[in-house]
Formats: structure tokens, C-alpha cells, sequence
């Protein structure tokens, strides 16, 4: 079974119609990703799955459960979660303590019959865990602030792996990183593939080209192709669509 089924899915802004009546379907394990151009509504959809935008109309299933009316945080509940751009990175604390707040956020109070102590290193732990998941355990006592921006993305997907996602949207994670350290994120990314379902909003095509088990393409509002990187690549809509001579 499917882990995510859009069907139908509306929004529109005054006149505009940024989702239109769009049908998507994300399988256990895959990374998805959703290219599109500028204005495609590539960003709106993501916000649509995540909780963050209404629906005007229209269907989102997650495991087989109608979510497209719950509000962000019981979608999160339920294991859906988007990496949020760095603003949702506290500067002034260490790079652990970022992601041991996330952790604590998630496990609530479950952890608290347990004392202080054991609390703070179980959520070390979990923490520890998902630093290393994504390459920063030798920066876990820098403070976040002085990261640099490669590795700002890199613990941005630390928390939320941390929230232990069973689907993991990614609004793209390459935005404004230089060669190296899109290097690196690419392959924390491939290393999560198989293990956290993702749905990945990218620019960067070379990147989108390799990492992906299946390619959606959003061309105002509507998905015109799915499949694989090379399915979608030769497809002529979407060459004459979006691509062009990139492809
Ligand atoms: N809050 C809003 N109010 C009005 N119009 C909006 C709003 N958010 C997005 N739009 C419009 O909806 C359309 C789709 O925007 P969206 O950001 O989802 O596209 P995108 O595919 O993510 O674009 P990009 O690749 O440039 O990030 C655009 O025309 C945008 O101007």
C-alpha cells in the first residue's frame, strides 16, 4: 500500500490556481522528488502535505488515513515531517541541544518518570544518534550559530530525523549551499534512502537525477509525469514542459 495518496487536491490564491486537482502517490522506502519551475507550486504542495496550508478541496492519505484536515502537529504525531528551512535553528544553543530539543519535543513527557538525568541523556542519545545520521557528531558542542551553511542544512535534517519521520518532506535542502557541501548532503540523503520515505523539493536537477527512485513533475499545479529519473528525462511532455535542452 501506498504510504501517501493525493487525490484531487485544490488550493487557489484569489484567481490562481496553484493546486489543481493533482494526484500523487509516495510508496514506503522512495525518494520522491516533485521538480517543477519557478511558480510550478512546488512549495504549496509541500505545504499542503505538511499541514503548514489549507486544502480547498480534495484528499491527502497517509497510511491509509484521511490527514488532510488535521491540523501540522497531528500530522507530525502521526510521523510526517518537514525540514524547516534554518530559521527554525536556535542560534545561541549547541548544535546537541538543538536536536535533543527536537527529541524532547517529540517524546513529550514520556521520559520524565525516569528523573532529570536519565532524561537528558536519553535525549542525548537520540540526539547523538541523528547527528551522526547526517555527518555533524564532531560539531555536536559547537554552538549552531557559527555553523556554516552547508552544515546549518545538515543539522536542520538532524532534527527531523530526530523526530523520527516515517515520511520526511524536504523543501530544498540544497538552496544556497556550495559544491562541497551539496556534495555532502547528497549523499546524508542517499544514506537515508531505504529507510525514510522522502518527498524532495529540488532545483538542483543533477542532484534530483541521482538521488531519486521516482520523479514527479509539477507544471502549474498538476503532476503531467511520474517515474523513473530516466522515464521522466526522455518523456517528451516534460521536455518541452520544464527541462528543455537541460535534460
Ligand atoms: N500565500 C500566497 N498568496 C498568494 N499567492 C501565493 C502564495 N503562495 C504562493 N503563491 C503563488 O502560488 C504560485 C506557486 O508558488 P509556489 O511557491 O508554491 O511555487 P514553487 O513551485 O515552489 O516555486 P519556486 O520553484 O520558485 O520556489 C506562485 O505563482 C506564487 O506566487
Amino acid at each position: 500500500m501506498s504510504l501517501l495518496v493525493v487525490d484531487k487536491l485544490c488550493k487557489r490564491y484569489g484567481a490562481l490556481k496553484v493546486t489543481d486537482d493533482l494526484a500523487l502517490s509516495v510508496e514506503p522506502g522512495e525518494l520522491h522528488a516533485i521538480i517543477g519551475p519557478n511558480g510550478a507550486g512546488k512549495s504549496t504542495l509541500i505545504a499542503q502535505l505538511s499541514g503548514e496550508a489549507r486544502c480547498d478541496s480534495g484528499s491527502i492519505r497517509f497510511d491509509g488515513e484521511e490527514i488532510s484536515g488535521l491540523p501540522m502537529h497531528r500530522r507530525v504525531a502521526r510521523g510526517l515531517s518537514r525540514s524547516f528551512q534554518i530559521t527554525s535553528i536556535l542560534p545561541g544553543f549547541t548544535v546537541l541541544e538543538n536536536v535533543a530539543t527536537a527529541v524532547q519535543a517529540r517524546e513529550g513527557s514520556s521520559f520524565s518518570f525516569l528523573g532529570r538525568v536519565a532524561d537528558e541523556s536519553a535525549l542525548n542519545d537520540q540526539a547523538v544518534t541523528a547527528l551522526g545520521r547526517v555527518g555533524l557528531t564532531d560539531r555536536a558542542g559547537t554552538i549552531a550559530g557559527s555553523l556554516s551553511h552547508g552544515e546549518k542544512r545538515q543539522l536542520e535534517l538532524a532534527i527531523a530525523l530526530a523526530t523520527k519521520p516515517r515520511l520526511l518532506l524536504l523543501d530544498e535542502p540544497l538552496a544556497g549551499t556550495s559544491g562541497g557541501e551539496a556534495e555532502r548532503l547528497v549523499e546524508v540523503m542517499r544514506s537515508l534512502k531505504g529507510e525514510v520515505t522522502t518527498v524532495l523539493i529540488e532545483h538542483d536537477m543533477d542532484a534530483v537525477f541521482r538521488l531519486a527512485d521516482r520523479v514527479s513533475v509539477l507544471v502549474y499545479g498538476r503532476i503531467i509525469a511520474t517515474g523513473s529519473p530516466d522515464v521522466v528525462r526522455a518523456d517528451p511532455q516534460v521536455r518541452a514542459a520544464y527541462l528543455g535542452e537541460e535534460a
